[in-house]
């Protein structure tokens, strides 16, 4: 499949797709490269990749794929950064939470390149190369958009490359991809953003008792409003419209919610309600419930 695989940016996604590499695909030769100094030593610490090197150039040299794991917003730097050590052959793809803005960056800075880009969606809270394990994708979906001119035997290979990652792997363009990620995680993470902050603001009025009393519902909100501010800055500011225009749909939904409540409309809330308990159960039974931050780790899910 890929001899040699070298990994840009060493944060959570770069470092699991080294440490998944070693476990899974024994016999592939990696490389790493990350623009902070303290985190190409901590890669070297943990053993993150075979080699990590001083620069983008010498971590892409006699890479057959080459991997970038850096905030959206920072993917057309890297692989300028790279483009000079990056041999004719290589497939470029990376791991980027938003595609349609990514896939043009990485096109129009790698004109000569196969890039396919792609979206494990798997993720935590929590970010930098100590936060990376190897079971991060395993039964979990990697979403490749790859452009229309992509060559079938590339496609292929990227996909073989995930699959023994663990992951299941489906094909989508890019720009369903955004729309449906939008709903799915994007305005997740706004949401989870905002409550946590609207009830820190209100604290003076409740003398500390919504941290302090803080149940089930309002903890997981608070897991993932502590993700890293740079990278949902990046997403948000590079899946503009499609966040927009869910937005939109979601705003309409949670106004007939607030005219239901309004109303004393016990009935529209129940029916809500039991829908979307019905949706949990299913993910649950499909047993796609794996994002707790210990799941692979040694904890039970695994
Ligand atoms: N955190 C998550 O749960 C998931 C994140 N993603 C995507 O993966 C990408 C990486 O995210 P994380 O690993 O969580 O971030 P992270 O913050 O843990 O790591 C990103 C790393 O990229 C490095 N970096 C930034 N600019 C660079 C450049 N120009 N050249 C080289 N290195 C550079 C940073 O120093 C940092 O170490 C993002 O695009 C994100 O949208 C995708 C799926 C899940
Ligand atoms: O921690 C969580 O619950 C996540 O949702 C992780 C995550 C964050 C960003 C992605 O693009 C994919 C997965």
């Amino acid at each position: 499949m890929f001899e040699r695989v070298a990994i840009i940016g060493l944060g959570l996604l770069g470092s699991s797709i080294g440490l998944a590499i070693r476990e899974n695909l024994t016999g592939v030769i990696t490389s790493g490269y990350d623009a902070d100094p303290a985190v190409r030593e901590r890669a070297r610490e943990l053993g993150l990749a075979s080699s990590i090197a001083e620069t983008a150039v010498e971590a892409v040299r006699g890479a057959d794929l080459v991997i970038l794991c850096v905030p959206v917003g920072a993917m057309a730097d890297a692989a300028r950064d790279m483009a000079p050590g990056l041999p004719a052959h290589t497939i470029v793809s990376d791991v980027g939470s938003s595609k349609v803005s990514v896939a043009k960056a990485l096109a129009d800075a790698l004109p000569r390149h196969s890039v396919i880009p792609a979206h494990p969606v798997a993720g935590t809270e929590q970010s930098g190369p100590d936060a990376g394990f190897a079971a991060l994708f395993r039964h979990r979906w990697c979403i490749v958009t790859p452009p229309q001119d992509t060559p079938r035997g590339k496609l292929e290979s990227l996909v073989a490359f995930w699959e023994a990652l663990g992951s299941r792997v489906e094909v989508m363009d890019a720009a369903h991809h955004d729309m449906v990620l939008a709903v799915t995680s994007h305005i997740p993470h706004l949401i989870a953003y905002t409550i946590v902050g609207t009830a820190s603001d209100l604290e003076e009025v409740t003398r500390g008792e919504v941290i302090k009393y803080s149940a089930g519902g309002f903890r997981d909100f608070t897991r993932i409003a502590a993700s890293d501010p740079v990278m949902w800055r990046d997403v948000f500011l590079n899946n503009r419209d499609a966040v927009l225009s869910m937005l939109d749909r979601f705003q309409g939904d949670l106004e007939r919610m607030r005219q239901a409540i309004d109303a004393g409309d016990g009935d529209a809330m129940h029916d809500l309600f039991s829908r979307t308990r019905k949706i949990r159960r299913r993910i649950v039974e499909q047993g796609q419930d794996d994002a707790r931050p210990d799941f692979g780790r040694g904890g039970s899910a695994d």
